[in-house]
C-alpha cells in the first residue's frame, strides 16, 4: 500500500500527525535524526514485540514445559546439561534459553544459563506454570482468530464444559482438570480481593461459583470470624471438604451442592461471593445469577465480584485482548469492564455499588454492592 504523501494543504491535527507516521519517507527522515531516532527506535521495537509475542509466548510455553526454570533454580547449567532428560539436542536447547535470556526469563552465566528474575518470579506465582501449559488449548483456537471472532466452535470450549450447565459438568476428571487448574491460580486472586475488601466482620460469607474452596479457605485463614459457605456444582464440590480439613477449617464450613442455573441459592449469608463466575457466562446468566443473589442476601447484605475485567473506555492487554480473547474463546463468555457490572448489579436491585480497583488487572479487579 503507498500512502500519498501528505499534501502541504493537509488538514493539521491528529490526521496530519499519523499520516505523517505512516509515510516512508518521513521514517527515513526520524531513523536519520538522533533526537528522533529513540522514538522510532523504541516504537518499532514495541511494533515487533506485538508482530512477534506469539513465538515469545511459545518460547516461554516450552521453557515451562521442560521445566527449565525448575532446572535452574538449584543453580545455573549449561546447555548440555540441561538438554540431558529431555529429547532435544544441546544446540537446540541453547537457541530456547538464549530466547529465554532476551525475553528476561534466563540470564548468561560464566557456566552457561541462570535464572533470571521473571523465571524466578513465575515460579512464585501459585498456578501460573498449569496455566501456561493450558494455554496450548487457546493457542490452537487463536491460530484462526477470525473463526473465533465469528463464533465458531472451539477446543476451549469442551475444556470448561460447567458453563453450559451443571449436566455437562458431571465428568468427574473434567470437572477435577478444571477446578485443579482454578484453586491453583487463586492464591493471587484470593490476596487481591481480600486486600481491597474487608470481610474481617462478615458473618456468613457464601461463595458462589467456589470451586474446590480455595478463596474460602483464603478467607478463613485470613479472618477467624466468618462463617463459610461453598456453593458449587456436585462433580466440582466433592474436592472442597479435604481442602477444608487440610486447613482446618471443617467446623466453620457448610458445603452445598448445586446448579445456580437450576436450583435455588442458600439463604443466611450477609455476604456473597463472586470470584471469577461472572466471566463464564452470558448476560441473560449473569442478569438471572445478580438477582438471585440479590434475592438471597438480607437488607445491608453485601456482593462482592472479583474477576479479571476490561478497561471500559480505556482498554488494556490483560482485560480486553487476554481474558477477552479467552472468554469468546470460551463459547459462553465474556469479559467485562467494571462499569458494565456495576450497572448490572443496580439493575439486578443493589442499591450501591463500589469499585474497589486493583494493582494487576491480569490477576482481578473488586467490586462490591450493597442491598
Ligand atoms: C533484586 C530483587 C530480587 C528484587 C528487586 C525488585 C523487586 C522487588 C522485584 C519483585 C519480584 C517479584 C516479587 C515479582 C512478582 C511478580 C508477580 C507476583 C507476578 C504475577 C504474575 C501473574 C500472572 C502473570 C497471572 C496470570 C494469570 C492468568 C494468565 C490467569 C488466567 C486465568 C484464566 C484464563 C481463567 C480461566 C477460567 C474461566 C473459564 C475463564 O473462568
Ligand atoms: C472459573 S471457575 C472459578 C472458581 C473459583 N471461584 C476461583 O476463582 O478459583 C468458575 C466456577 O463456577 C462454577 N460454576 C459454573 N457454573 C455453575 C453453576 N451453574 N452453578 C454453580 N457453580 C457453577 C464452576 O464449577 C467453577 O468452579
Amino acid at each position: 500500500m503507498t500512502l500519498a504523501e501528505p499534501s502541504p494543504q493537509a488538514p493539521r491535527g491528529p490526521g496530519w500527525a499519523l499520516r505523517l507516521v505512516a509515510s516512508r519517507r518521513f521514517q527515513s527522515f526520524c531513523a536519520a535524526v538522533p533526537c528522533l531516532r529513540r522514538i522510532a527506535r523504541r516504537d518499532g521495537e514495541a511494533l515487533f514485540d506485538l508482530v512477534g509475542g506469539f513465538v515469545h509466548s511459545q518460547v516461554l510455553f516450552a521453557v515451562v514445559e521442560l521445566r527449565l526454570l525448575h532446572r535452574l533454580f538449584d543453580g545455573p547449567a549449561t546447555a548440555p546439561a540441561l538438554a540431558r532428560g529431555t529429547a532435544l539436542t544441546a544446540d537446540r536447547i541453547e537457541i530456547l534459553c538464549n530466547a529465554a535470556v532476551s525475553l528476561g526469563l534466563m540470564r548468561r552465566t560464566r557456566d552457561g544459563y541462570g535464572l533470571a528474575r521473571k523465571g524466578a518470579a513465575i515460579l512464585g506465582v501459585p498456578g501460573l506454570e498449569a496455566m501456561i501449559s493450558h494455554h496450548h488449548v487457546l493457542y490452537r483456537d487463536l491460530a484462526d482468530p477470525l473463526a473465533v471472532l465469528g463464533g465458531a466452535e472451539t477446543e476451549l470450549s469442551k475444556f470448561w464444559p460447567y458453563v453450559f450447565g451443571a449436566a455437562a459438568a458431571q465428568d468427574p476428571d473434567t470437572a477435577r482438570r478444571y477446578s485443579d487448574l482454578m484453586s491453583d491460580s487463586q492464591g493471587l486472586v484470593a490476596e487481591e480481593t481480600l486486600r481491597r475488601c474487608d470481610l474481617s466482620k462478615a458473618g456468613t460469607v457464601l461463595d458462589i461459583g467456589g470451586g474446590t474452596g480455595a478463596f474460602l479457605s483464603a478467607l478463613g485463614q485470613r479472618h477467624g470470624a466468618p462463617a463459610l459457605h461453598l456453593f458449587d456444582l456436585p462433580p466440582v464440590v466433592s474436592g472442597a471438604r479435604d481442602r477444608f480439613a487440610a486447613t482446618g477449617l471443617t467446623d466453620r464450613v457448610q458445603i452445598t451442592a448445586g446448579s445456580f442455573r437450576d436450583d435455588p441459592l442458600p439463604v443466611g449469608a450477609d455476604v456473597i461471593t463472586l470470584v471469577r463466575v461472572l466471566y463464564d457466562h452470558s448476560d441473560t446468566t449473569v442478569m438471572d445469577l445478580l438477582r438471585a443473589v440479590h434475592a438471597a442476601l438480607p437488607e445491608g447484605g453485601r456482593l462482592v465480584v472479583s474477576e479479571p475485567m476490561t478497561g471500559g473506555d480505556r482498554p488494556h492487554p490483560a482485560g480486553d485482548a487476554y481474558f477477552a480473547f479467552y472468554c469468546m474463546a470460551m463459547g459462553t463468555g465474556r469479559a467485562r469492564s467494571p462499569q458494565v457490572i456495576r450497572e448490572m448489579m443496580g439493575a439486578a436491585g443493589f442499591a450501591s455499588t463500589v469499585d474497589h480497583g486493583t494493582t494487576r488487572p491480569f490477576v482481578t479487579h473488586v467490586l462490591s454492592a450493597e442491598k
